[in-house]
């Protein structure tokens, strides 16, 4: 199992079976765990109302006399939010059923089976709008996928530690499915951490930096983290969907022009990555990272 993903924070982190942790009733969090300093979700107008996030349709998305609505709605949800849930998305309940209860196997194997699939920092596993179509359909084809599988244990102090911290993904799209039906997705909307609740059938499509450094900054990557339920275990599954490993990334070239120089760099999927994997998993910096800068934009090659 790899993932297009880094692997989580430290070794330490990767290494304690959270498992076994939480079997033992006098149980100290371990230093990693630790961030008595995340900003806490705000509340709207002091109560517990949260927007929801939007919902696409899936079967309208493709239909005749829906399409155009819902692609509008797509589009719109893409500048603003950069995460929806996708519903009518043709993933049968069973094959997330079956999922669920072989995933639920593997986190209750022994450590030593489960280090068999450790993430190593450098592992990639590929396989798996007219001229910017083309644009895409070049990037996509034979395109890297990886997928990871997220174990959050219960904690009494769900407000001390972190389940994973605050990051964009590196990838086009992620497409997340909470596994046992328990939120703890947060995401960062106008400077605002949101929770999110997720419709039991839907998945969560997070838009990922390429999409973002593709699209010239009009559509965002979603900074999201992962909180801990103080009672309840929560699994999720993460698929990440990237670019074909000797693709480039950069805006789309036929969104470039005078009025509207690149924002971003243009780079080597392999370089991206490598950039991505050397940091730790900490807001959106990797976009930062790949950002122009102020006067530099029209000396690079587009
Ligand atoms: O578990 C979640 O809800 C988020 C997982 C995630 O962001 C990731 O694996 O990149
Ligand atoms: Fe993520």
């Amino acid at each position: 199992m790899a993932s297009s993903q880094p692997p989580l924070e430290n070794s330490e982190f990767s290494i304690v079976s959270v498992q076994e942790l939480n079997k033992d009733p006098n149980i100290t969090v371990p230093n990693s765990y630790f961030r008595p300093d995340q900003e806490p979700p705000k509340l709207l107008n002091g109560n517990h109302y949260f927007p929801a996030i939007p919902t696409i349709d899936l079967e309208r998305l493709v239909s005749k006399e829906q399409a155009e609505f819902e692609l509008a709605k797509l589009e719109s949800t893409c500048k603003e939010w950069g995460i929806f849930q996708l519903v009518n998305h043709g993933v049968s309940s069973s094959l997330l059923e079956k999922l669920k209860f072989e995933i639920q196997e593997f986190f209750n194997l022994p450590l030593e089976e489960k280090m068999k699939y450790k993430i190593k920092p450098d592992d990639f596993e590929g396989k798996t709008l007219n001229t910017e179509i083309k644009e895409m359909e070049e990037l996509f084809e034979d395109g890297m996928q990886s997928v990871r599988f997220n174990y959050y244990p219960p904690c009494s102090k769900p407000e001390l530690v972190m389940g994973l911290a605050p990051h964009s993904d590196a990838t086009v799209i992620t497409i997340l499915n909470q596994l046992n039906g328990v939120d703890g997705l947060h995401i960062k909307k106008d400077s605002v951490w949101i929770p999110v609740s997720i419709l039991p059938e839907a998945l969560a499509i997070n838009l990922g930096d390429i999409l973002e450094i593709m699209s010239n900054g009009l559509y965002q990557s979603v900074e999201h983290r992962a909180s801990i339920n103080s009672v309840k275990e929560r699994i999720s599954i993460a698929f990440f969907v990237g670019p074909k490993f000797d693709a480039e990334i950069g805006p789309a070239r036929s969104l470039i022009n005078p009025e509207n120089p690149p924002l971003f760099k243009r780079i080597g999927t392999e370089e991206y990555f490598k950039s991505f994997f050397s940091r730790k998993l900490k807001g959106k910096t990797n976009l930062e990272y790949m950002k122009i800068e102020h006067g530099e934009g029209m000396h690079h090659n587009i």
